[in-house]
This record gives structure tokens, C-alpha cells and sequence, in this order.
């Protein structure tokens, strides 16, 4: 992606050092992790050198690296990362697996996360170089993944809506940002808006770190597309008002029977796509389906820290007493989910994916 505009930097450990080079939003460079720092964007483009599995997994937390897909690239890096610290500083295997596991445990919902670290460990045992190819290798399927979803969606918004031009609500963050390139819901916005087929779309802004205000409108405002930025409690009138045309989200896990977790607010959106008769599309990579779990009651659900309900803007807003729930995924059953798009397939069985 393209980031030219903006003011750019690299950093090591969370230290912010500017230069000229422009950040990937994930990759390998001189044996370390570099990320685009999320936290930091749309106002600083910043990238981020994280050599050791510890500053990775800071970074996950933080969501200085997130979105289900490119967690799934910061697993499988961050094996080839715990590859060559094993190697550097003479850890036991032992060691070395429960540092692997550390890693896969960083976020629970999005399962991509484990399918990336998954991915590298049969390269892990010959080395570190294989594990670093192998994770490379990882990288490109998500970034092709991710084309595809975005080709196939378009196919099925403009088969079900009609020929435009439309308007498509989203939530969170679900563009090149969480995807290295192009994107899953955000990809089929792409897809449609080069069929000429876009008018404008509602952006949820997202919490808890305004995912959608900050990082949707920085990527649509790139690509030229027509945005309005809406808060979340307003998303479900919004959609009637506006008279959106079809609701396209991502994912990080979708169960058996088609049950998906999304970002929170996820799920008020589909019950309002449902009221107002419009399709609610879920977009996401075939990684994201795990048949493991036979339905949304199965899926572990991250809940993070209080202080970011209970504060606004670095200051405490609620009561000095108040307590939060800070819910960061919520569970959409899958009879609101008219189709889930992935890069192999279109899944519209009411019976969901089990039915597969
Ligand atoms: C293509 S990204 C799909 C999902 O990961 C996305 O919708 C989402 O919920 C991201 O949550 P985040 O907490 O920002 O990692």
C-alpha cells in the first residue's frame, strides 16, 4: 500500500525512530518482525522492529499489529522469529515450544493467529531459515487469499443488490491494514468500487480503539472511495436511514454451523441488516472456519482491559468506581448471515458450514 503522504518512521521496541523507508504492514527484515504500528495511524506511519517473540506478542496485545489475517502472518513470523532467538541464544526445544505457544495464546478469538503459527512448525525443526521461508511463504497465501475474497464478494453483493451504484455499511478495520493487501469485507469494497459500483460507504467507527475512524477512512480516503463515518451506537439507524444496500464485515472465527465472531457491534448490525431486509455478508479467508467448534457458544471471546471503557482520551471519564465490561468480539448466530465469502468458496446453506 501506498503511503505517501503521511509522515513515516521506523522503530525497535516500541522506540520511535523516523527515516525515509516506507513500512510494510507486516514483514522480515535483518532477523526481526517489522510491522506498521496500527496504534499510531492515520497521524504517524511508523513501523516497528520487534526482535524478540516478547516485543511481538506487546505488539499483538496493543493491537500495534492486528486483524485476523495479518495476525495469522505475525504467528507464522513470530515462529521464525522464536526460531532464530532459539538458535542465538541457545534455547532447549522445550523452551522454544512454550514460547510457540505463548505466541498462539496472545489474542484468543481470531483463529488465524494459531493457523499461522501452525503453518511454520514443521519447517521450525530445520531451522531457522526454513521457518523464515516457510512463514514468507504464509504471508503470500494471505495476501492472495485476501484478492480472491475480495473478487468473489463483489460477485455476490452486485448479484444480490443490483448494479448501483451502492452503499455498503462496514465495521472495524478489515482492509490492507489487517490483511497485508486489499482486504476481506474492505477487499470486496475495493472489488466493487473498480466495477464502478460503489457510492459510498458507512463506516462504523469501533471500538475499542476506533478501528474504523482511524484506519477504514485513512485506507478509503486512499483509495478515493466515499466514506461517512458514523459512531457505533448510530450504525443500526444509520443503515435504514441511509438506506444501506448490504452490511459486509470480516471475521476472526466462524464456528461449524456458521456462527462468526466478529468485532464488537458486529452483531446489532446484522440484526438491523435482518429488520431492514438487506443481505449481511461475512468476508473472510478459509483459515477463519473452524470446524472444531460446532457453534458461537464454543468460541472463546477476548475481553480486554476495563480502562478502555472506563477512560476517553488518556483521562478517567466514568466513575472512580465504575466497572466495565469490555467485551472486544461479539458472537453473530448464523441464521442473520446471508452469505459467508471466502477465498475458495460462497457458503449460503442456511445450515451453515457444517453442511459444507
Ligand atoms: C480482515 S480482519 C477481520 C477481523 O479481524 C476484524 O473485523 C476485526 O474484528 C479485527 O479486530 P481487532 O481487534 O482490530 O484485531
Amino acid at each position: 500500500m501506498s503511503m505517501s503522504d503521511a509522515p513515516r518512521g521506523t522503530a525497535a521496541g516500541g522506540r520511535e525512530a523516523r527515516d525515509t523507508a516506507t513500512p510494510p504492514v507486516i514483514g522480515w527484515q535483518d532477523g526481526a518482525v517489522v510491522v506498521l504500528d496500527q496504534t499510531q495511524l492515520p497521524q504517524h506511519v511508523v513501523a516497528l522492529t520487534l526482535r524478540t517473540v516478547d516485543e511481538l506478542i506487546d505488539a499483538v496485545r496493543r493491537l500495534a499489529v492486528r486483524g485476523a489475517p495479518v495476525l495469522g502472518a505475525a504467528g507464522a513470523l513470530g515462529v521464525a522469529l522464536a526460531a532464530r532467538q532459539a538458535q542465538l541464544g541457545g534455547w532447549s526445544a522445550t523452551f522454544l515450544g512454550e514460547q510457540v505457544e505463548r505466541l498462539r495464546a496472545a489474542r484468543p478469538t481470531a483463529v488465524d493467529l494459531g493457523v499461522g503459527v501452525s503453518a511454520v512448525l514443521p519447517a521450525l525443526r530445520q531451522g531457522p531459515e526454513a521457518a523464515r521461508v516457510s512463514a514468507l511463504a504464509y504471508l503470500a497465501r494471505v495476501v492472495e487469499a485476501s484478492h480472491r475474497i475480495g473478487e468473489r464478494g463483489a460477485d455476490f453483493v452486485a448479484e444480490a443488490c443490483g448494479t448501483g451504484p451502492l452503499t455498503v455499511q462496514t465495521h472495524c478495520n478489515t482492509g490492507a491494514l489487517a490483511c497485508v493487501e486489499w482486504g476481506t469485507a474492505l477487499g470486496v469494497i475495493r472489488s466493487l468500487h473498480a466495477r464502478h459500483l460503489m457510492s459510498r460507504v458507512i463506516v462504523d467507527e469501533t471500538r475499542p480503539l476506533l478501528q474504523g475512524a482511524r484506519l477504514t477512512c485513512w485506507e478509503l480516503g486512499r483509495a478515493g472511495i466515499d466514506y461517512r463515518l458514523v459512531c457505533d451506537g448510530a450504525g443500526p439507524f444509520v443503515l435504514a436511514r441511509e438506506q444501506v444496500d448490504a452490511v459486509v464485515v470480516g471475521a476472526d472465527r466462524i464456528a461449524a454451523n456458521g456462527d462468526t465472531a466478529n468485532k464488537i457491534g458486529t452483531f446489532g448490525l446484522a440484526l438491523a441488516a435482518r429488520h431492514a431486509g438487506i443481505p449481511f455478508v461475512v468476508a473472510a479467508p478459509e483459515t477463519t472456519l473452524d470446524g472444531s467448534l460446532p457453534d458461537g457458544s464454543a468460541i472463546p471471546v477476548e475481553s480486554r482491559s476495563e480502562d478502555e471503557v472506563t477512560h476517553a482520551g488518556g483521562r478517567r471519564v466514568a466513575p472512580d468506581d465504575a466497572r466495565a465490561l469490555n467485551y472486544a468480539f461479539d458472537i453473530t448466530p448464523a441464521g442473520l448471515i446471508s452469505a459467508i465469502v471466502t477465498d475458495r468458496r460462497l457458503i449460503t446453506s442456511p445450515a451453515g458450514p457444517s453442511a459444507w
